[in-house]
């Protein structure tokens, strides 16, 4: 199977348009959002009336300073964490509609999350690594696991490494696991939260390359936090924040 990144290089320019012709297709609509985290002795306004919309096959940076947002920002989007106020709708119907059993579903099913620090498991090869997720996706066999396994691996440029350890991968290589994992869920979106941060620009450049091939080629909406101002100037809209709000 031709991997991803062999993909991007060979011919980005028709897949890019069949993504941008989908992209007037709203599929996060995020209202008004607030979060307000208080503790015994502090509040802090984390986000601060948020109105930010994602369309369908869109891939768009989200930068700004330490402690402006982001991250609470992007696990609002993930249904990972509920904001204090506002409202989230995914593929025009509002969340607060989706009973628990739908939103874990969605959480489970429509998005796929990559971390900075790629939380892999050690003592697990690459392959069950991968695999992980899928065990709690009901009507998903063994076989079927493993062959999606394998699939999203290759699509990284990893089939070869199956039954490595992450402790024997590069950093970039474990990142691409950690792609490969959220790949293996068939994910139409997929939140990176500064996906590049642990790496060296070669590899961040690596990952860059992935993240776009999978937008180009097969029109998964991406939403990535990053530091990295040249790696968001490729993607198609980069959002500044600034304390809890969106700047431009
Ligand atoms: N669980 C929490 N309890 C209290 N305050 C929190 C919590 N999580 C985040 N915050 C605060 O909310 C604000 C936004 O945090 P967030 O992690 O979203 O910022 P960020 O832009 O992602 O920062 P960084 O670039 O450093 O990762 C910060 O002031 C942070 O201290």
């Amino acid at each position: 199977m031709e991997n991803i990144l062999t993909q991007t290089t060979a011919r980005p320019q028709a897949t890019t348009e069949a993504a941008r012709a989908a992209a007037s297709q709203p599929v996060i609509q995020l209202r008004d959002i607030e979060k307000v985290y208080q503790t015994k002795t502090i509040e802090t306004v984390a986000l601060n009336r948020v109105n930010l919309t994602i369309n369908k096959g869109e891939f768009v940076s989200i930068m700004g300073p330490s402690g402006c947002g982001k991250s609470t920002l992007l696990s609002i989007m993930g249904l990972l964490d509920e904001p204090t106020g506002g409202t989230i709708a995914l593929d025009g119907r509002p969340v607060q509609s989706y009973s628990d059993k739908e939103l874990a579903s969605l959480r489970n099913h429509k998005i796929g999350f990559v971390f900075q620090s790629y939380h892999l498991i050690n003592d697990l090869s690459v392959l069950d690594n991968v695999e992980l997720p899928l065990l709690y996706r009901p009507g998903v066999g063994g076989k079927e696991r493993r062959e999606r396994a394998y699939a999203a691996l290759e699509k990284v440029g990893l089939g070869a490494r199956t039954n490595h350890f992450p402790s024997q991968l590069s950093g970039g290589q474990r990142q691409r696991v950690a792609i490969a994992r959220a790949l293996a869920g068939r994910p139409e979106i997929i939140l990176a939260d500064e996906p590049t941060g642990n790496l060296d620009s070669v590899m961040g450049e690596e990952i860059m390359d992935l993240l776009l091939g999978l937008n180009r080629q097969e029109g998964t909406t991406i939403v990535m936090v990053t530091h990295d101002e040249q790696q968001a100037l490729k993607t198609q809209r980069l959002i500044r924040f600034f304390d809890g709000s969106q700047v431009s």
